[in-house]
């Protein structure tokens, strides 16, 4: 991710002092922020405010944890030129979430997510309000809802099924796993989403992903608003613009052929093909109570390829990481997937609901792992009051979620992947229990759960059913290496290299 708050950015900071002082002394003393003085935090220097304590750390999950545990669950930062709320206790979380939710159902603006969102009218970023509402309800009727997640089935049980394949080619040879699971998971949401995707357009994820770590809201330009030639003196301007081209460039396309396919197919054809690209193109030619234009139908698409693919894969790559480092845990899984699955002698999904097991699984490394620890940035539209402080309209807040799902009030041995936790216990991951919401809570929780939820089983039912793992190069299974990258999206900051032995063959799918 571009938010390396190491030196890169102080030295920046410090360079663009220079045209912060100027702005200062042209400014007004007052300002609308002044009441968040109040709120406890650690000392701001000036111009950078607390820039300097993030330095040396690439994970801000981390810091901010580590910095609430001192100033508290309710810790106002400067970043930058920008005032930041960092929410760390279910407490101040269910006034954010909960009491005040459509006070901060809003996200703040950010350069680079206004230039690849077509100008915030994606549903991630889009200000909260009708024609939010209006993509979002699409988008979950027509891709991410229950009986739309069912209908998808046959293209997760083909793309798992070639994923697995495709590892059984390379048996006995250290495979980069995160690599093929990646590529799955995506294909699996491009293809739901709009039908089918050719290698070119599919090359465009990863100047999406480019993008979107460019949009975390931590990102200097975003930092130091009032600035406005940042964005040039960074480059990050010809950066987005050159990323804006190509994808938007494959976004044509795709259009244009779902265009073409209609042009040339009768209705009831069309009903039955319809994909989420073709009920956006037909809600624009029917007019409907939003108008939808063409570049508004390529932000939802391009939302659907950002927030499906990666996050999916992330949490399957981590689970298959802490069952690695865990091989008990590993064992039993394997055990329930394969006496589940023997009698068939392949993976399906008709057969889901016996795998109790794999689920507290999912739930764990959900917890551990959260894919957006720090869900994506919320904004106040009005001035409102929390925890007895004012908080004016406007106000930027982080709800750290990875800090929640280890705090030891709520969890024992809360650093331990202990899948058996779950057992018996109500707590899930729908937005009721703020001490576990790796999906967010309230108004903006994630429209994809269902469908992400669906990727992670099927995909590590795969992995555990046909292939026992082994580390590659004598590494013994406990010194598998955590570390996080950083990013808006933690993955892990090295791909994850197994061996795979085939242990169930495949056979003819009835
Ligand atoms: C395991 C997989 C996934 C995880 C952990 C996850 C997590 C999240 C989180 C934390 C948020 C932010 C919520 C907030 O700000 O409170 C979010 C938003 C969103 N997610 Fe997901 N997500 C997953 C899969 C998906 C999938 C598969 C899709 C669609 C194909 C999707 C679409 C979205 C969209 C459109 C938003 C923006 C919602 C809004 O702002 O109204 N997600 N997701």
């Amino acid at each position: 991710m571009e938010f390396e708050f190491p030196s890169t950015l102080i030295v920046l900071s410090f360079v663009v002092s220079m045209f912060m002082v100027a702005n200062l002394l042209r400014r007004k003393s007052t300002n609308s922020y002044s009441h968040l003085n109040l709120i406890p935090g650690p000392r701001k220097l000036p111009l950078i405010g607390n820039l300097h304590l993030l330095v040396g750390n690439s994970n801000l999950h981390l810091a901010f944890r580590d910095l609430a545990v001192k100033y508290g669950p309710l810790m106002h930062l400067q970043l930058g030129e920008v005032p930041f709320l960092i929410v760390s206790s279910v407490e101040v979380a269910n006034e954010i979430l909960k009491t005040h939710d459509t006070n901060f159902a809003n996200r703040p603006p950010m350069l680079s997510s206004g230039v690849i969102t077509y100008n915030y009218t994606d549903i991630a970023v889009a200000p909260y309000g009708e024609y939010w509402r209006y993509v979002r309800k699409i988008c979950t009727l027509e891709l991410l809802s229950v009986r739309r997640v069912k209908y998808f089935r046959p293209i997760r049980e083909e793309e798992y099924l070639n994923l697995a394949k495709g590892i059984a080619s390379n048996e006995g040879s250290p495979t980069n796993l995160s690599e093929s699971v990646y590529l799955s998971s995506f294909t699996v949401t491009a293809r739901a989403s709009i039908g089918n995707i050719t290698k070119e357009q599919g090359a465009v994820t990863s100047t999406l992903k480019e993008a979107v770590e460019l949009g975390s809201g931590f990102s200097i330009v975003d930092l130091y608003p009032s600035i406005k030639l940042l964005p040039l003196i960074t480059g990050i301007q010809f950066k987005l613009a050159r990323m804006f081209r190509q994808t938007d460039g494959v976004l044509e396309s795709i259009i244009n052929e779902h265009r073409a396919a209609k042009a040339t197919k009768t209705d009831d054809a069309m009903e039955r093909s319809e994909d989420l690209a073709d009920v956006l193109l037909k809600f624009q030619d029917e007019g409907t109570e939003v108008r939808l234009t063409t570049d508004n139908i390529k932000a939802v698409i391009m939302d659907m390829f950002i927030a499906g693919g990666e996050t999916s894969a992330t949490v399957v790559v981590w689970a298959m990481s802490e069952m690695i480092k865990n091989p008990t845990t590993l064992k039993r899984a394997q055990e329930e997937v394969r006496q589940v699955f023997d009698g068939k002698g392949y993976v399906d999904e008709a057969e889901f609901h016996k795998l109790i097991y794999l689920k507290l699984i999912i739930r764990e490394t959900l917890r551990l792992h959260p894919p957006l620890p720090l869900l994506v940035p919320r904004q106040s539209s009005e001035r409102c009051e929390i925890n007895g402080y004012e908080i004016p309209a406007k106000t930027r807040v982080i709800i750290n979620v990875w800090a929640l799902g280890r705090d030891p009030k709520y969890w024992n041995d809360a650093d331990e992947f202990k899948p058996e936790r779950f057992m018996d216990s109500s707590v899930d991951y729908k937005g009721n229990n703020l001490e576990f919401i790796p999906f967010g809570a309230g108004r903006r929780i994630c429209p994809g759960m269902t469908f992400g939820v669906a990727n992670v089983e099927l995909a590590l039912a795969m992995l555990l059913y046909h292939f026992d793992w082994e580390m590659p190069n004598g590494i013994k299974n406990e010194e598998l290496d955590m570390t996080e990258a950083t990013g808006i999206t933690v993955k892990r900051k090295h791909d994850l290299l197994l061996i795979p032995i085939v242990k169930r063959p495949f056979k003819q799918v009835k």
